[in-house]
């Protein structure tokens, strides 16, 4: 099996999928990966002369050297651009996906189109496309949802697109209560209704994966589904699911000041691009929706969800747009994060499927917490159900965030998504 994957997103977790990608040996994942294409936020290196040909002819993949030089230009935080158009890669210099637009719901781009036709081009040539999301962006959604209907194989450790509107969500994986909207045939960008709209999703949500939006490379999302595909009942997930988060309770447990900790986090690949996605518990409400929802929460979105920050809202407003002069601000949150962890509080959610509630925050620990003893980027998750009473809760608990662990998730989900049988030609 030939897998021509096309990157999206350069950063941290980018490259350590690109690096897992190339090291990834085909006798293990019975599967050869190739690059056709990488894109950051302003353009798309491929190979191929005519991106949207094909005409049979295998599609050509990115040779060392170039992947070399991305990595490097991406590592000195210059543009992909600047790797130029040394012998027949093409840049396309344009804003990819949703054409510039901020939002998530634009109903696509010409760049949108320059990725589909390249995918298109690949299976024409009797590779398997597959398109990786390691952006942070919003303007990935609807290319995800479109890749998808496709019959691309879509792979995320982007959890935007599985965070806003319940149809895309619907769209790109399973939960009883988005199963309402596709049945109703709504399509994700809520225009005319189709008669084959719930087998349509159903068929689409078999080629996507997103297991490290929840907790990197810990098989959250995978525990959830089986659970919920097999008719199990979740009632309750309990959990500490911020990698950044714990590293940060820890470091201030021993005496690190926050805003150090904050600052080697984000140096480490820990953290959001922006740290306060983080630390206003914005991150962790992305997760606990996710989670909520593959398990029938009738989440509205995430505006709904109480969160608590992990710092309170004054200290997350310094700076304006700069997380640099934000960050020189922080020192002024030291005293109160040293206090709530002292208090042993760890930041928790918990999403209530029987009562359709979800709540983010600092919480005391009752004696016996499966959540006891994290230390770390160490995730934890709890599940009770029917099958897995209170106090035989399913218990998941590991790295959660990282960009090595996180690519692995990637990874492990790309070799997953290349061994299910296609179901629809593109
Ligand atoms: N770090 C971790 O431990 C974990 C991270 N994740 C997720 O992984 C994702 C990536 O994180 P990280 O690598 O740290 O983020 P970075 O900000 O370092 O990198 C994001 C990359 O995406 C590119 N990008 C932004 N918008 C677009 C777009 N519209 N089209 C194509 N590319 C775009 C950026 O381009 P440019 O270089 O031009 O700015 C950049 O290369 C995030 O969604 C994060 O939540 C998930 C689990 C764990
Ligand atoms: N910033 C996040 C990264 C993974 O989603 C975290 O620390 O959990």
């Amino acid at each position: 099996m030939a897998v021509a994957v096309i990157l999206l997103g350069l950063g941290g977790v980018g490259r350590a999928v690109l690096a897992r990608l190339r090291a990834s040996s085909p006798a293990v994942t019975g599967t050869e990966f190739t690059i056709v294409a990488v894109a950051d936020s302003a353009s798309i290196l491929t190979a191929a002369p005519d991106p949207g040909g094909g005409g049979g002819a295998r599609f050509p993949s990115l040779d060392a050297p170039t992947l070399d030089a991305v990595v490097a230009a991406k590592e000195a935080r210059r543009p992909l651009a600047s790797v130029g158009t040394a012998g027949h890669p093409v840049v396309l210099g344009s804003r990819v996906c949703g054409g510039g637009g901020s939002g998530g719901n634009d109903d696509g781009s010409a760049e949108d189109g320059v990725l589909l036709g390249m995918a298109a081009a690949a299976a024409a040539a009797g590779d398997t496309p597959l398109l990786i999301d390691a952006t942070a962006s919003a303007e990935t959604t609807q290319l995800l949802v479109a890749a998808a209907a496709a019959g691309v194989r879509v792979v995320s450790a982007n959890k935007v697109p599985f965070s806003s509107d319940l149809p895309s969500f619907a769209a790109l994986l399973p939960s009883p209560a988005g199963d309402g909207a596709a049945a109703d045939g709504a399509s994700p960008d809520g225009g005319a209704a189709r008669p084959d709209g719930a087998a349509a999703a159903a068929r689409a949500r078999r080629l996507v994966r997103a297991e490290a939006a929840v907790a990197a490379g810990t098989p959250v999302i995978a525990a959830l589904t089986r659970l919920v595909s097999s008719g199990d009942r979740v009632h309750r997930i309990v959990g500490c699911v911020s990698g950044t988060l714990g590293v940060l309770t820890t470091a201030v447990a021993a005496g690190t000041p926050l805003s150090t900790a904050v600052a080697a986090a984000r140096a480490g690949g820990l953290t959001e691009p922006d740290p306060r996605a983080d630390l206003s518990g914005g991150d962790v409400a992305r997760k606990a929706l996710i989670m909520g929802r593959l398990a029938g929460l009738p989440a509205p979105g995430l505006d709904a969800i109480p969160v608590e920050p992990f710092v309170g809202r004054p200290h997350l407003a310094a700076g304006g747009d700069d997380v640099d002069a934000w960050l020189a601000a922080l020192p002024a949150a030291d005293a109160a994060a040293a206090a709530a962890v002292a208090a042993g509080h760890r930041y928790v959610v918990t999403v209530d499927v029987a009562k359709g509630t979800v709540a983010v925050g600092w919480a005391a620990l009752p004696p016996g917490s499966p959540l006891a003893g994290l230390a770390g980027a160490a995730n934890a998750v709890a599940i009770t159900s029917d099958c897995y009473p209170p106090g035989e809760e399913l218990l998941l608990r590991g790295s959660g965030a990282g960009v090595d662990v996180t690519a692995l998730g990637v990874l492990a989900d790309a070799v997953e998504l290349a061994h299910t049988a296609d179901v629809r030609p593109l």
